[in-house]
């Protein structure tokens, strides 16, 4: 239920496949209410790659402050991270700077499939938008579920607050009907709403708006080639701001392949692989994950072919093994497959594409993948900047957007920190309909 009050305090939740990463802001009283204030950070990751990895920072104390920790107890799903970390918070509030947690006003949650809903933005939740989203689950078996059961969480422990959801598949409600439609009976894939729908979407927004700003572009002028390339990866063709062509689908596991996800890969290989397929004749809402549906979500991708999903550990593999050779190139190679299509369908030869963008813990965290993905665009003679290795190993940069290239190109080289969580709260701050 919305509380009618401005903002004053506000949690942002963002519920990732391997991650939860939550932020807290203040807007101090009589302050700009866009200018919000950071007041902590707190993550945990590696959830499916165990163990997980701890950060906490509160900006005002550093009393219970956490840099790295390496968490002993079996945390292995969002729900127990999210409850670790309210725990901490709890513990952490005598040393907050600001408000307590029965303080917060308002609260932001990532849900990554918005099904229809998704279309008209974010939402104050109320039964029915629950129910709904509920209903949506097996459409994003990794995310939907474990988000939803942090949204009941706050709900039940953050009492005075309104939640709002903002769903990742919003930004691609502009994707043109024949790159959305999927060439099946199309009465069927209207009565079940089947369609590519996309994801990474706040992840997008936020990418455009800040590269935008970093080449003093009108966001409506900026067009780009984004690569969120995290736990799930996925990238973007944004045509004049607004999403043209997106990697991922129905569900976030078309497209790339990913830390536990196969990515595409022929349909009928689903009845080659198992022995347990679901039947057809179910009704939609009966549908529960097929075997296989379940193994192409959670054991495939580079879990599948090294012994981990943590693409860091299969980079730093020293010397490359056969596995981690294979499993490096097929990311590769999948990769320039998308970049290839996109830089045709954005005209990039004429100039239609302004920037390539890398974001997400792989495309921030590697300049030495980066690079791999760079040297594949040589075929394309496109004018891309030249990659500048002191600049592609900046790993201290404070700056949200950065050049990784001379700047002397037609098509800059640039990487984006993601954030999710700050989107949702500028997004939340700047909506008055949310409040
Ligand atoms: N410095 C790094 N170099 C390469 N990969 C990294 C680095 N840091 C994180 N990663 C990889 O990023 C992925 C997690 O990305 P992230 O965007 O945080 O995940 P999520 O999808 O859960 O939001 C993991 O595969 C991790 O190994
Ligand atoms: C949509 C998706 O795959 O999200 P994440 O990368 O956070 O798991
Ligand atoms: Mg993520």
């Amino acid at each position: 239920m919305s509380n009618k009050t401005p903002p004053t305090s506000v949690l942002s939740v963002n519920a990732g496949s391997s991650s939860l990463k939550l932020q807290i802001f203040v807007i101090p009283k009589n302050n700009d209410i866009s200018k919000p204030k950071l007041l902590l950070k707190a993550s945990i990751s590696k959830l499916t790659s165990p163990p997980a990895e701890f950060t906490f920072k509160n900006t005002e104390s550093d009393k219970y402050a956490i840099e790295s920790q390496t968490l002993e107890k079996d945390i292995n799903s969002v729900d127990d991270a999210f409850h670790l970390i309210l725990e901490h918070l709890k513990k952490d509030e005598s040393g907050f700077g600001a408000p307590k947690l029965d303080q917060i006003t308002h609260v932001c949650h990532r849900v990554v499939h918005g099904g229809e809903l998704g279309v008209q933005g974010p939402l104050v939740i109320n039964h029915s938008v629950v129910k709904e989203l509920e209903e949506l689950t097996t459409l994003a078996p990794l995310h939907n579920g474990p988000a939803i059961s942090v949204l009941k969480a706050t709900s039940t422990s953050l009492k005075n607050a309104t939640n709002i959801v903002f769903f990742d598949s919003s930004f691609h409600a502009s994707l043109p009907d024949f790159i959305r439609t999927y060439p099946i009976d199309q009465k069927v894939a209207k009565e079940r709403k089947l369609r590519k729908y996309g994801f990474h979407g706040l992840s997008y927004q936020w990418i455009l708006k800040n590269t935008a700003r970093f080449l003093g572009k009108d966001v409506k002028e900026t067009s780009i080639i984004a690569l969120h390339l995290g736990s799930g990866a996925s990238m973007c063709a944004i045509k004049n701001g607004e999403s043209y062509d997106t990697s991922m689908g129905l569900t976030p596991l078309e497209g790339l392949p990913g830390g536990s996800r196969s990515g595409t890969i022929d349909p009928s290989l689903i009845f080659h692989f198992t022995t347990h397929p679901s039947t057809t004749d179910q009704t939609p809402a009966s549908i529960e994950l097929s075997h296989a549906e379940n193994i192409l979500n959670s054991s495939s991708g580079f879990k599948s072919l090294t012994s981990t999903s943590d693409f860091s550990q299969i980079l730093a593999t020293n010397p490359p093994t056969q596995e981690t050779t294979l499993t490096i190139n097929i990311f590769l190679d999948r990769i320039l497959n998308f970049f290839g299509a996109y830089w045709l369908k954005l005209n990039g030869g004429k100039g239609g594409v302004d920037a390539v963008v890398f974001s997400g813990g792989i495309g921030e965290g590697s300049p030495k993948f980066r690079k791999m993905i760079v040297d594949g665009f040589d075929g394309l003679n496109g004018g891309f900047d030249e990659l500048v290795d002191g600049r592609n190993n900046n790993e201290d940069g404070e700056e949200t957007v950065y050049s990784i290239g001379d700047g002397g190109g037609k098509v800059r080289l640039l990487v984006c920190k993601a954030d999710e969580e700050l989107q949702m709260v500028e997004e939340c701050l700047a909506d008055t309909k949310l409040w």
